[in-house]
C-alpha cells in the first residue's frame, strides 16, 4: 500500500482517482507547520502540494520513502528540485491545467486597470457616488505588449485580439510563422516598452527575467502606460514601478504576484493607481480540478512504475550508462548554456556532433542535457533533462544528434551549433585529462577556456592596443581579470577575447567596452 500526503488544499473532485485507488492511502493534512511536516514525511511515498508547502532539502531528506512530489500547478519555486533530483525523487507538475484561468485573470486585471473598477467599487461601497475621478481608457485600437508568449501569454493575446487590440509579442522562442498564425506582431522588449499602451508579462522568473521591466524601461515607456503582472513577483521591479507611478509615467498597474508573498509593508499596495489580488490567477474551480486531476494521475503512474510525462527533474539512468556519461554532464549543459547566451534570435535548430571516445557510448542523456542548457536560460527551472526534448519539440526546435570519427586531435569532443532566426553559432568543448572541461572552439575561432564563472566574450578587430583598452576599462571599474584568452583567424582580421572576471560586469561597463572602435560585440556569459 502506498501512502500519499496532501499538504495544501486541493480540489476533492480532482484527487478522486487517488482517493479511489485500492493501492493508495491518502492523508489530507493542510495545516502542518514546517516542523510537523518534517516529523511525518518519513511515512509517505508521495507528497502533493500547491504553492504554500515549502518542500525544502530538509523535508526531502527526511522523506526516506518519498518517490514523488506532485505540484498542482505550474511553478515549482516552492520545491527544491536539485535536492529532489539528488535523492532520486521525481517532481511532477501540472503545466496545462491553469492556463485558461490565469489568462482570464490577467485579462480581467487588464480591463479592471483600464476602467478603475476596484477603486470605483471601493468608493461607492464606502458611500460616495463619484463619477469624476474614475475616467478610464478603451482597449479598442490600443497596443498591448505581451512579454512571454508561452501558454498563458498566447491565450491573453487571443483575448486582446477579440477586443481589437494590436498585440506586440516578445518571446525568445516565438517564430514569425507562429506570430502570423496568431495575428500578433513580433517585437523586441525595447519596441514593446516604447510603443505599448498596456504591457503584460508572462515569463517564468529567471535570472534573465528578474526586473525585466525596471527604471530604464519605465523611462522609455509611453506616458500613461498600464502594466500587468500575473506571472511571478519580481519580473517587474516593484521599486522602479513605485517611482514610475509617483512620477505619473505609469497610470495604472495590476499585480497578482509580488516579490514577497504575502507582501508586507509593500508601498505599492497603498497607491490609488495600483490594483492587486493575492495570487489568484489559478484560483478557479476548473483550474483547481484540472491541476489536481493531472497531478493525481501522474503520481499514481509514478508509484505504480508506469510511464509518466510531466516530470520536471531527472529520472534515474542505468548505472552502467551513467558511469560513462556522467563526467560529461557539466560540459554538455555549459555548452548549451553558452550558446543560449551568445545567440540572437529564436532558436530553430540544435545540432550536436560527438567525436572520439564519445562515439562508443549512449550519448542521448548528453543531448538532453545540452537541450536543457539551451532552454533553461529562457525557461528557468521548469526545464530539466526529462522534459527538455518535449519542450524543444513543442517550440518546433529540431534537434540533430550525430557521431563523427573526426576527432580534430581531441580524445573526446562535443560540438554544438544553434541555428536561430538570425544566425548560426557554434561552440565545441572537450574534457582534458587532468584539467577538466574546456571550450576549445567558438564559431571558427580556436580557444582554450574553462567554462565556469563570469566570462566576457568580446568579438573585435585584431588591432594593436585593443586588449589593453578593454583591460583598462575593466580595471578602472574595479573588475579583476582572472584569465584571458584570445583567438583570431588572421593577423589584423576578426578576433575574439574571452576574459574570466571575478564578479558580474554591469551594463554600463559593457557599454563602455562596446563603444571602443575595434569592438564588434561584447556579451557577458554566466556559466
Ligand atoms: N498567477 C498565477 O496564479 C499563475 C498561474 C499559472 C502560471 N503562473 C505563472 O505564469 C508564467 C507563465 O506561465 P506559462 O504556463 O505561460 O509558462 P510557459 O512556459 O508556457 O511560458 C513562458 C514563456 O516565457 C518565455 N520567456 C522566457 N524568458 C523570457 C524572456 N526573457 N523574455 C520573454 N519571454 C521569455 C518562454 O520562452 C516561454 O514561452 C509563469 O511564471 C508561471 O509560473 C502564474
Ligand atoms: O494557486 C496556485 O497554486 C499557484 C498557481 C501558479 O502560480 C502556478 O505556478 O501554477
Amino acid at each position: 500500500m502506498f501512502k500519499v500526503l496532501i499538504s495544501d488544499p486541493l480540489s476533492t473532485f480532482g484527487i478522486q482517482k487517488l482517493l479511489d485507488a485500492p493501492d493508495v492511502e491518502v492523508v489530507q493534512q493542510t495545516n502542518l507547520s514546517p516542523s510537523d511536516l518534517l516529523a511525518v514525511i518519513g511515512e509517505y511515498d508521495a507528497l502533493l502540494v500547491r504553492s504554500q508547502t515549502q518542500v525544502t532539502a530538509e523535508v526531502l531528506a527526511a522523506g526516506k520513502r518519498l518517490k514523488a512530489v506532485g505540484r498542482a500547478g505550474v511553478g515549482v519555486d516552492n520545491i527544491d528540485i536539485d535536492a529532489a533530483t539528488q535523492s532520486g525523487i521525481v517532481v511532477i507538475n501540472a503545466p496545462d491545467g491553469n492556463t485558461i484561468s490565469t489568462a482570464e485573470h490577467s485579462f480581467a486585471m487588464l480591463m479592471a486597470v483600464a476602467r478603475n473598477i476596484p477603486q470605483a467599487h471601493k468608493k461607492l461601497t464606502d458611500g460616495t457616488w463619484d463619477r469624476k475621478s474614475f475616467q478610464g481608457v478603451e482597449l479598442n485600437n490600443k497596443v498591448l505588449g505581451v512579454i512571454g508568449f508561452g501558454r498563458i501569454g498566447s491565450e491573453v493575446a487571443k483575448r486582446a485580439k477579440a477586443f481589437h487590440m494590436q498585440v506586440l509579442a516578445y518571446d525568445p522562442f516565438l517564430t514569425e510563422e507562429r506570430a502570423q498564425k496568431m495575428g500578433v506582431t513580433m517585437a523586441t522588449v525595447d519596441q514593446i516598452v516604447t510603443q505599448a499602451d498596456f504591457i503584460t508579462v508572462h515569463t517564468p522568473l529567471t535570472k534573465e527575467t528578474r526586473h525585466l521591466l525596471s527604471t530604464n524601461e519605465f523611462a522609455k515607456m509611453k506616458q500613461g502606460v498600464r502594466v500587468i503582472n500575473c506571472a511571478r513577483g519580481g519580473i517587474i521591479d516593484e521599486k522602479a514601478l513605485y517611482e514610475a507611478i509617483l512620477s505619473g509615467k505609469v497610470a495604472g498597474a495590476a499585480f497578482d504576484v509580488f516579490e514577497q508573498e504575502p507582501p508586507t509593508d509593500n508601498p505599492l499596495i497603498g497607491l490609488p493607481q495600483m490594483i492587486v489580488t493575492p495570487h489568484l490567477g489559478a484560483s478557479t474551480v476548473e483550474a483547481q480540478e484540472n491541476v489536481a486531476i493531472d497531478v493525481s494521475e501522474e503520481i499514481l503512474k509514478v508509484l505504480r512504475g508506469q510511464p509518466f510525462k510531466n516530470a520536471v527533474n531527472l529520472p534515474s539512468v542505468p548505472a552502467h550508462v551513467m558511469e560513462r556519461v556522467q563526467p560529461y554532464f557539466t560540459l554538455a549543459e555549459k555548452l548549451g548554456h553558452f550558446l543560449a547566451q551568445v545567440s540572437v534570435g529564436s532558436v530553430q535548430e540544435i545540432s550536436v556532433t560527438y567525436s572520439g571516445e564519445l562515439t562508443e557510448i549512449d550519448i542521448s542523456p548528453l543531448t538532453r542535457t545540452i537541450l536543457k542548457g539551451v532552454l533553461s536560460f529562457h525557461l528557468g527551472e521548469e526545464v530539466n533533462y526529462v522534459n527538455a526534448p518535449i519542450l524543444a519539440k513543442s517550440r518546433e526546435i529540431s534537434v540533430n544528434e550525430q557521431k563523427s570519427s573526426q576527432t580534430k586531435g581531441f580524445t573526446n569532443l562535443i560540438m554544438v551549433s544553434v541555428k536561430t532566426t538570425q544566425e548560426t553559432r557554434m561552440v565545441a568543448g572537450t574534457r582534458l585529462n587532468g584539467y577538466g572541461a574546456r571550450i576549445v572552439k567558438i564559431d571558427d575561432f580556436s580557444i582554450d577556456v574553462a567554462p565556469e564563472g563570469f566570462l566576457l566574450f568580446v568579438h573585435h578587430h585584431d588591432r594593436p592596443g585593443v586588449i589593453g583598452r578593454v583591460g583598462t576599462i575593466l580595471g578602472s571599474n574595479d573588475v579583476n581579470i582572472a584569465t584571458m584568452q584570445v583567438g583570431r583567424r588572421d593577423v589584423g582580421g576578426e578576433a575574439i577575447m574571452m576574459l574570466a572576471v571575478d564578479k558580474p560586469v554591469s551594463r554600463d561597463i559593457l557599454d563602455q567596452i562596446g563603444e571602443l572602435a575595434e569592438i564588434k560585440s561584447v556579451t557577458e556569459i554566466d556559466l
